[in-house]
């Protein structure tokens, strides 16, 4: 197959793409791919890691808003599509799939116009602004939560899950504490704020370290790269040590081999990480983003503590006092993370890369019918 996708600006976008493009391969290991992504988001860095050829559309002005009402937004984007079309016509895709992220609004826009079977996925349960937009013209829509359904043209929605979900279930991890310093026999916390980090979850985890050094249990707690230097600066300027049962890092660029070795999770409910969360079966603490469209996250971390598998902090609430008092609840209780555990695994859904496949199948089937 020659597989084209695009996904812009956040890991929640981007690892669902790649996990897609990964099983792609496992089922015809000389698939062609082209990754677009933006020139800006987190994509430049973690897609060519892969192995994976990419190329960057300039995509500017699209921070906030992907509409027709301002002339310069329309003339930007006309511009990415024309961009956009050129490299399709040389890479000639039989499929191109959008995970999100307005560069991915621009090629699959681009490829609907030169008559190319389209599919998009949606992570979240409200649907992204790209995606609402591109779905008028694409042949297919896999979603992840039923909500997002009644959002798009319903006769071309597929429920399949999150792809990511099915890669980490499927990781045969070969990861040690050790590796970071920690030792393999203490339960460990893991702590992020999304793929970016989070501010305020920085800052309460900051006031939690007092307490977290004298803890039994470890703690790994990652900033979000851009936030890194400022945490260690703050730490020095407030005087606070750390001990050696804790670990900082700006990210964590192996997380499906990272995240089953960990006992409990707190950050946010991004998508992704909540597809994550399940597919394993980790006990979680969220603590949703109130900075999200239509506050998105509290409803994945709704539907989380509805099924028993965490518990939420609203972000308001969240001090380093209450952090530390939740962690340690659970921490200390075995039976209750074991039932979470359980209720979590329950809402995993572990082959959403393969029926996110079969659809990209169907998209082109339908064509050659057509
Ligand atoms: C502020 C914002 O708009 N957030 C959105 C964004 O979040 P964001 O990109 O933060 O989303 P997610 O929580 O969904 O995904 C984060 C991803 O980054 C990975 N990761 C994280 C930290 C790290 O050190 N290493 C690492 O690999 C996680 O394992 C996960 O795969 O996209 C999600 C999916 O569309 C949305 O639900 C979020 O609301």
């Amino acid at each position: 197959m020659r597989l084209m996708v695009s996904a812009g600006g956040t890991g929640g976008h981007i690892y669902p793409a790649l996990a897609a493009v990964d099983a792609v391969r496992r089922q015809e290991p000389d698939t062609e791919v082209l990754y677009i992504g933006s020139e800006r988001g987190l994509e430049k860095s973690i897609v060519p890691q892969r192995g994976i050829e990419f190329k960057a559309l300039e995509i500017q002005g699209f921070r906030r808003k992907l509409s027709f009402d301002n002339v310069k937004t329309m003339y930007l984007f006309l511009k990415s599509v024309g961009e956009a079309k050129k490299i399709i016509k040389e890479f000639n895709p039989d499929v191109v799939v959008g995970f999100g992220g307005y560069v991915s609004g621009a090629v699959v826009y681009a490829a609907h116009r030169m008559g190319i079977p389209t599919v998009i996925h949606e992570q979240n349960s409200v649907v992204g602004m790209t995606n609402k937009f591109l779905s008028h013209g694409v042949d297919e829509i896999g979603i992840a939560f039923e909500a997002a359904r009644s959002q798009f043209p319903t006769d071309k929605v597929t429920m399949v899950g999150n792809p990511r979900a099915q890669e980490v279930a499927h990781m045969h991890s070969h990861f040690e504490w050790r590796e970071y310093g920690l030792r393999n026999d203490k339960p460990t916390l893991l702590i992020f704020g999304g793929s970016q980090g989070a501010l305020k979850i920085n800052k309460a985890t900051i006031e939690a370290i007092p307490a977290f050094n004298e803890r039994d249990y470890q703690v790994v707690f990652v900033t979000g790269q851009k936030r890194y230097d400022d945490v260690l600066s703050e730490l020095s300027e407030a005087h606070i040590l750390v001990s050696e049962n804790i670990v900082i890092k700006p990210y964590i660029s192996n997380m499906p081999e990272v995240m089953p070795r960990v006992a409990v999770i707190l950050g946010r409910a991004g998508a992704t990480s909540i597809a994550e969360i399940t597919a394993l079966g980790v006990p979680s603490i969220l603590v949703p983003s109130p900075y999200v469209t239509a506050d998105h996250q509290t409803k994945n971390a709704q539907s989380l503590v509805n099924a028993g598998a965490a518990e939420m902090i609203v972000e308001a609430d969240l001090t380093g006092e209450k952090l530390v008092a939740v962690v340690d609840d659970l921490m200390n209780d075995d039976v209750k993370r074991l039932e979470m555990e359980q209720a979590s695994k329950k809402l995993g859904v572990l082959d959403a890369a393969d029926q996110l496949v079969a659809l990209m199948r169907k998209a082109m089937a339908d064509r050659n019918t057509k």
